[in-house]
């Protein structure tokens, strides 16, 4: 059991007004606030460490390496990969699958294959997909959702062939909070000679991920959603798969040896690890490890479950309100997409903004998912560990007073 109102205090920005309202910030899928310790550790290194990672031998070099290797086994131990050459600094899931899908797939996938991935994936898990399927000659195919809100793992096992070379799914989906099952799609991939490549953007902030135990052949996810800064995410890849790729950008520090018309690549993980890199960021992301890690993953489901089974009846009480995704909070993660009757979401979430509660709308990077859904559009509020019961019930109050404001005028 976390106590949210106590952690609050390690987030300044949520104790501000907006539009004469205090704040509640409910856009964590897009992205989440960082906490005083993270802010902190980034400030300190740039006062303090400050120097290029792996180029120097004086002290701060030296300093400024070390914090960043121990940040990236702190990544390493947080979602249990072997071993740290296994876990790779990107700029954040939308890059880690592009190089999957660039260097695995370039490696892997030939003409008349097939590529898998579902109706629910964000933009960043489609389109690598399809330029890889177009630029290779392979198929793209779509596993269905049921009608509610769950993968269709029926459909799974009819597009899964001994054709499909690649599996790509979200561990959780940004729109429908449904949690998928991703141990089971592994096997069902590796039966069929298939890797599974997982895009769990929004699972790694919210529970307990170990690589291992669902045996994915790649992992992607961002710093931003878990209390890190932006520019940094992670792909975790199995060795014996990162060893076989190309890099996908080539330049410093990557290299062994540059000859005049030819080079040699360093050891993993240097080898994708071309310029220099996202140094604070990745410290930050250790940082924000060990944030989360003291609060605890299971703490933070467990935290995230009770606000959905507490704000989820109230949301389907509400006349005219449409919640899309599972109806059950037990499957629910933190993320609730919603429409108000006759009411566009952007609307919707301007009169909430206008009551200090910050929702998103729109079609949350998901296009072909509302195409599947056939909503145009959806407002979203997405809970964390420093929201409250408070914040559901201002929530609640502020759909209602919308309700009001769209119907008779008057807030
Ligand atoms: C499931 C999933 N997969 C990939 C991404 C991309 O993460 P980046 O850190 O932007 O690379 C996101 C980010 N979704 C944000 C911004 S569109 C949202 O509001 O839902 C995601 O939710």
């Amino acid at each position: 059991m976390i106590n949210a109102d106590k952690i609050r205090q390690q987030f300044p920005i949520l104790f501000q007004e907006v539009n004469d309202e205090p704040l509640v910030y409910l856009d964590n899928a897009a992205t989440t606030q960082k906490p005083k310790a993270v802010l902190d550790k980034l400030t300190y290194y740039y006062e303090h460490d400050n120097a290029n990672v792996h180029r120097g031998v004086h002290t701060l070099a030296e300093r400024a390496t070390k914090e960043y290797e121990e940040a990236r086994e702190k990544v390493r131990a947080f979602i249990n990969a072997k071993e740290t050459a296994e876990t790779l600094f990107t700029r954040g899931t939308t890059t880690s699958l592009n190089w999957v899908a660039k260097s695995y797939g370039d490696l892997a996938v030939k003409a008349g294959d097939e590529i898998v991935i579902s109706y629910m994936e964000h933009h960043s898990n489609i389109i690598p997909w399809q330029q890889l399927a177009e630029r290779k000659g392979a198929t793209l195919k779509y596993i269905e959702i049921t009608a509610d809100g769950f993968l269709d793992m029926e459909s799974a096992k009819k597009q899964i062939t001994d054709k499909t070379k690649i599996v790509s799914i979200a561990h959780v989906s940004n729109v429908l909070g449904v949690i998928n099952p991703i141990a089971e799609l592994a096997k069902l991939a590796h039966s069929h000679g298939a890797v599974l490549v997982v895009d769990g953007a929004q699972a790694v902030p919210h529970m307990p991920v170990d690589v291992q135990a669902i045996d994915a052949d790649f992992y992607a996810f961002s710093g931003h959603k878990m209390c890190g800064p932006t520019g940094i995410g992670v792909l975790y890849g199995k060795r014996e798969l990162l060893d076989q790729m190309e890099p996908v950008e080539f330049g410093g520090e990557m290299i062994d040896f540059v000859n005049l018309h030819d080079s040699t690549w360093k050891e993993l993980p240097w080898k994708f690890e071309a310029g220099t890199p996202n140094i604070a960021g990745a410290i930050a992301i250790g940082a924000a490890i060990d944030f989360l890690t003291e609060i605890g993953l299971k703490e933070i489901h467990q935290h995230e479950a009770e606000l959905v089974a507490y704000v989820l009846p109230k949301l389907l009480a509400i006349e005219g309100l449409t919640v899309y995704g599972p109806q059950d909070p037990a499957h629910h993660t933190g993320v609730l997409a919603f429409n108000l009757d006759g009411l566009h979401p952007h609307d919707t979430a301007t009169a909430l903004d206008m009551e200090g509660v910050a929702v998103r709308a729109g079609h949350h990077c998901a296009q072909p998912l509302l195409k599947y859904l056939d909503v145009p559009a959806t407002a979203r509020a997405s809970f964390y560990l420093y929201n409250t019961k408070a914040d559901a019930d201002r929530l609640i109050e502020a759909i209602l007073a919308t309700k009001e404001f769209f119907q008779h005028g008057s807030i």
